[in-house]
């Protein structure tokens, strides 16, 4: 049975007959003809012979105005830092003194005390936008954007945030709010557990605010930064850093305001001026939006379209015999290739003997690409906008020089009480947040003096404050909408705020969206301007680049690991995309599963579900088809997903039906498949998931799955390496399993599914467009269900999407 389905998995892209030749990537990097060629030559395929039969592809200056006065005070009935003054002395001086002469150049000195103001920046506490605890948190509205923004949690899941006492809206597309920020703190809520560290006995620093009156504007204004000049990186005449890396003009950097320099797959630019940042936020709204767009469709539901059935039936000639030879089967020991290494020991870098101890315990010698790409530079005290591709060890890239930064921040006779927070690092996820952390305790282990904490939410503010105030840090994880409880409501969080020399946005280009805009830029206002700030991601989309001055000084660098032209996915993940009518989804997905299982016992597959009320349907339906199933999104508690997070990370021979709770950063090791169900938000969102695989260099397989209609996303990412494959057929014996399976979910269950569903496809600018379409779509999505009549929506809900008296609907 499983080989026969192989015979359906054809691609159609003659370029993939020459999968056989394996791209080198140090040729890629060094030539612009290469990425052409690698796209032809994208990998070599494990199983080269059966590919080939089956032509199978292998393989402006942004200102800021921050009036602090009375208004500014934020004062929480608990002080955790009661003696606030003497921290901020001290943390001024810290910042005058040792940090600057540390990191930065005597110009840097000079910058720096011109604008000592702006180091006592304080949060910017206008009630009407960032009213403490009750701002955004009503739900009143189902505006376009708040799904946008929905959708990094769940997308039209549920907006289940409200720990205190708010009540939630039950519907999937209920709560959602006008206001952008509010869903991006359902982001915080829809990932997973805290991760506290810094157990070693430190003391909070107690202490009352003070001197919070000062009202000021602090702006970023052009020049501002304080660091050197680096004449290797900012060269205009193209001559060879003594990093290494030789100026490529003409390899495609960037469009405007900054120099290339490329080598070794690396392009390093340097921004030249940021006044054309024009910020055009209809615009970006819409983008924002775009990426919520995430349809399926649907369409016949003919249950007898049993057209591919006797293919299976007969298609057993056509399939290689062997089960190595399936090509939708990744081994159960992956493959892999070191390319994302370095040649770079990390012994050869200028780090402390405490951080390469903690290293070489984790297990790593050679630093990564972007690791060795970006160490240097960020240990001169640059800001870094860094584009890696997925799994290849960012996180260590972005930490262990910010560690550096803290040892060098530690006065000696450090009094642990009184440190402020100096790095800071914010993550769109909870989970991302705490695996930062973890990798962060894992780097520390021969740093006793320097604590981690963790603030995501989840869990009540009061518990986070507790746990900060017992244990402070001077690293801190944070998901932003948390961070910003804690900026607004924890008395003396803002004066640890200000020791802040290193801010670091993982995700950047999704923290910098719409979404999550004006949450860091909040954040942004309550540290210090003068620090660094690194941002990095695995995507950095042109809109990304023009608006990065939100947070980069002007002459930050861009050091991209990818190179413009390169795909940004890895050569050794297989992906492929089947277009198939909606009501096939189901029965394809179980074929497709079924398949792969069988030919890999130490399977590991991720199914990416458009919403959180779809995943729970998908998870229960195959559940009930008694596959190993477990399934994480927004609306389980997030006690239950840290444990299936951990499940998962630890399992093998195991399905994860997620949301897009786990599409971004997730290093869960040695995922076999991915599978996308339905139109991913956007193109960003497609990478994201599908680098859930292929980690470490490992091999690994992306499956799209998408309706007819959904096909115009391909579009988007016409640049991959992704091919069409040829249906599978599903056989009758599948087919029932599935219908039956279908009977028994609940139908609580498939009415949730189907509004959010529909309040998904709804806020697509594609699809939402024709309204009485959409219907149609969701009506056919509903029969895919097993459901004769559609599940009736309450009219408040209809209302607020915009459908009422659309022909096709039931309300209630
Ligand atoms: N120098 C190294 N050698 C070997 N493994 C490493 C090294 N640095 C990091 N890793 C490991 O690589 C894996 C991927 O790292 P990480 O999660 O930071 O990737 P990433 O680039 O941030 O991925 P994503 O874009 O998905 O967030 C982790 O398991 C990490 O521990």
């Amino acid at each position: 049975m499983p080989v026969k389905l192989l015979s359906h998995l054809r691609l159609l892209n003659p370029l993939t007959r020459f999968a056989s030749m394996k791209s080198d990537p140090r040729l890629k990097r060094s030539s612009h003809v290469v990425p052409i060629l690698s796209r032809i030559f994208p990998h070599r395929l494990k199983y080269q012979s059966l590919s080939t039969k089956l032509g199978f592809p292998n393989s402006p200056t942004r200102l800021f105005s921050t009036r602090l006065g009375s208004q500014s005070e934020v004062r929480a009935s608990k002080s955790l830092i009661e003696d606030e003054a003497e921290l901020s002395d001290w943390v001024s001086g810290l910042r005058s003194d040792s940090f600057r002469t540390r990191l930065y150049s005597s110009d840097d000195d000079k910058a720096g005390n011109e604008n000592r103001d702006g180091d006592r920046r304080r949060v910017n506490n206008e009630r009407g936008r960032f009213s403490p605890g009750k701002r955004r948190r009503d739900s009143d509205s189902d505006s376009y954007s708040s799904m946008s923004r929905q959708r990094d949690s769940d997308s039209f899941g549920s907006f289940s945030r409200n720990s205190r006492g708010k009540s939630r809206f039950g519907g999937e597309l209920e709560g959602k709010k006008d206001d952008y920020s509010s869903s991006n703190r359902q982001m915080d809520r829809d990932s997973f557990g805290s991760f506290s560290r810094n157990s070693r006995g430190k003391s909070r620093f107690d202490g009352e605010l003070e001197g919070k009156n000062e009202g000021f504007v602090s702006r970023r204004r052009e020049n501002d930064f304080r660091g050197e000049k680096r004449p290797i990186m900012s060269e205009r005449g193209g001559r060879v850093s003594e990093f290494g890396y030789g100026r490529d003009r003409g390899g495609g950097g960037l469009k405007k305001g900054g120099k290339d320099l490329r080598r070794g797959g690396v392009v390093i630019s340097e921004e030249e001026s940021g006044d054309d940042v024009e910020e055009d936020e209809d615009k970006r709204s819409m983008k924002s939006f775009r990426d919520l767009i995430s349809e399926e469709d649907s369409e016949g539901e003919d249950d007898d379209d049993d057209d591919d059935d006797d293919v299976l039936k007969n298609a057993s000639g056509l399939f290689p015999a062997k089960k190595e030879a399936n090509p939708w089967v990744v081994p159960s020991s992956p493959g892999r290739s070191d390319s994302y290494l370095s040649e770079t020991r990390f012994d050869q870098c200028s780090v402390s003997s405490s951080s390469l101890k903690g290293i070489k315990d984790a297990g790593y010698e050679m630093m990564t690409v972007v690791q060795n790409a970006t160490l240097h530079v960020i240990l001169k005290g640059k800001d870094v906008l860094a584009k890696a591709k997925t799994g290849t060890g960012k996180t260590v890239a972005f930490l262990l020089p910010s560690i550096e930064v803290v040892l060098k921040s530690l006065p000696i006779d450090c009094n642990q009480k009184r440190s402020p927070i100096f790095v800071l690092v914010i993550c769109p996820t909870r989970e991302l947040a705490s695996q930062a952390a973890a990798e962060a305790n894992t780097l520390l282990k021969y740093h006793p003096s320097i604590g981690v904490q963790v603030v995501i939410g989840g869990t009540r503010l009061a518990l986070e404050q507790k746990r900060m105030q017992a244990n402070p840090c001077q690293i801190l994880m944070a998901t932003p909408g948390r961070l910003k409880d804690h900026i607004e409501n924890t008395a003396g969080f803002a004066t640890q705020l200000m020791g802040v020399k290193v801010l670091v946005l993982d995700e950047a280009d999704h923290l910098l969206d719409m979404g999550f805009r004006r949450d860091i830029e909040h954040i942004i206002a309550a540290v210090p301007k003068q620090r660094q700030t690194l941002l990095f991601s695995a995507t950095v989309p042109e809109e990304v680049r023009r608006i990065c001055h939100i947070a980069l000084k002007r002459d930050h660098e861009f050091i991209d690991t990818v190179g413009q032209g390169t795909e940004e996915t890895h050569s050794q993940v297989r992906q492929m995309h089947l277009v198939a009518p909606l009501d096939k989804h189901f029965s394809l997905l179980y074929s497709l599963l079924k398949e792969h299982i069988s030919h890999d016992v130490d399977y590991k597959v991720l199914v990416f579900c458009t919403t959180a009320m779809v995943t729970r349907l998908v998870a229960d339906l195959l559940g009930k088809i008694n596959l190993n199933v477990r399934e994480i999104h927004s609306r389980k508690p997030q006690s239950y997903r840290t444990r299936i997070s951990d499940e998962f990370r630890k399992s093998k021979g195991l399905i994860l039906v997620t949301s897009d709770v786990s599409a971004r950063g997730v290093d869960y090791p040695d995922v076999t498949l991915v599978i996308q169900v339905g139109l991913p938000a956007d193109r960003q969102q497609y990478i994201h998931r599908l680098g859930r695989t292929g980690r470490k260099g490992k091999e690994g397989q992306g499956i799209l799955l998408l309706a007819p209609w959904e096909e115009f996303f391909l579009s988007s990412i016409k640049d991959l390496p992704i091919t069409k494959a040829s249906v599978p057929s599903v056989d009758p014996e599948m087919r029932k399993k599935v219908e039956q399976a279908l009977s028994h979910v609940e139908m609580k269950n498939k009415a949730a599914a189907y509004q959010a569903w529909l309040g998904y496809y709804n806020s697509s600018k594609v699809v939402g467009r024709d309204k009485y379409k959409l219907v149609e779509l969701a009506n056919e999505f509903s029969q895919s269900m097993g459901l004769d009549n559609p599940p009736a929506i309450p009219k408040l809900v209809l209302g607020k999407m915009g459908l009422k008296n659309i022909p096709g609907l039931r309300s209630k």
